[in-house]
């Protein structure tokens, strides 16, 4: 036996004063409806594809609605989800016209013998599953409009975002969200999803739908989500390191650390990482987050508590209310 815990993250970045609260909001509401399935269904999957698809309709997040803009001005949505009992996963990339991609990635693990469908094929699976498309422009906010408009100025978008923790946001956009959790029974999952980075060529795919990097889950070790700097993320497999190092006995604190340490000594980009160890004999899960970025927005719940925070080193707490 385990202790439901949940932690979700909003994304990882600098985010505008006026700002913090709103995505602290978006993301405790998130970790709350994630929370309830968990103790609810007793499933650690449910929980982490209910909390991911309550940030994907968040406006807010740049997931679902309020995706961020390619270099056409389209948006293109990533996801995935891993179950930590057995390792299956299903995952979409390149993704259009469709309000909750984590649900489409976790019918791609539920009914298919695949791990990844892409693009037009993910889209054709989606309305074979009957979940009717909506129109792609519908998932554009005009927050994320203004932050294309803005960038598109700029030819290295990526790494004025990404590779300084100096810059400040040109706009109030917010960043990929994602789950883990852990059940009574032990089962941990991970879920991620992701409008990715704003002015990104038309195709291109992040970490956030690929196993190891965007998120990982095993009951043997624990679960993963990250957000940051996909080229950087997938170059060292973020999520899959993390669990590498929890399986050498590492803390759940200690190896979110080391890993993003390893992360910007070898090939520079920030991000920021929500981790969840196994129970182990206690029972107990260890719950870390940890970011390079200025901020990032995370919220966790366990044992009628639920804690959140936004800035390094900070955070506040409140009891669970029924
Ligand atoms: N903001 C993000 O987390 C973006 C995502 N990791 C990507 O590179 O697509």
């Amino acid at each position: 036996m385990s202790v439901p815990t949940i932690i979700v993250h909003g994304g990882a970045r600098t985010f505008e004063p006026d700002l913090k609260e709103v995505v602290k909001d978006g993301v405790r509401a998130a970790a709350r409806q994630g929370y309830d399935h968990l103790i609810g269904s007793g499933n650690a999957m449910d929980a982490v594809v209910e909390a991911v698809s309550a940030m994907e309709d968040n406006m807010v997040f740049n997931a679902g609605h309020g995706s961020m803009l390619n270099l056409n001005g389209d948006v293109e949505m990533d996801a995935i989800v891993i179950d930590g009992r057995n390792l299956a996963s299903g995952a979409v990339c390149g993704l259009q016209g469709c309000a909750n991609p984590v649900q489409v990635a976790r019918l791609v693990m539920e009914k298919t013998k695949h791990c990844l469908l892409t693009a037009d094929g993910a889209r054709a699976f989606m309305k074979s599953q009957g979940i009717q498309p909506i129109p792609n422009r519908e998932l554009v906010t005009q927050k994320a409009v203004v932050e294309f408009e803005t960038y598109k100025k700029y030819s290295t978008a990526v790494e004025k975002v990404m590779l300084s923790r100096s810059i400040p946001p040109v706009t109030s956009d917010c960043d990929t969200v994602g789950a883990v959790a852990i059940d009574g029974n032990g089962n941990v999952a991970a879920a991620t999803s992701t409008g990715g980075i704003t002015a990104k060529l038309p195709g291109r795919v992040g970490d956030s739908c690929i196993i190891g990097s965007g998120a990982y889950a095993d009951n043997a070790v624990g679960a993963v989500s990250t957000t940051g700097l996909g080229e950087s993320i997938m170059r060292v497999c973020l999520a899959r390191r993390i669990a590498e190092l929890l399986e050498k006995g590492e803390t759940a604190d200690q190896a979110s650390k080391h890993a993003l340490d390893f992360m910007s000594k070898r090939v520079g980009g920030t991000a920021g990482v929500i981790v969840i160890s196994a129970a182990g004999v206690s029972g107990t899960a260890r719950v870390a987050h940890h970011f390079t970025t200025t901020n990032m927005v995370w919220a966790a719940i366990s044992n009628g508590y639920m804690r959140w925070g936004i800035d390094p080193d900070q955070e506040e707490s409140s009891e669970l209310k029924a």
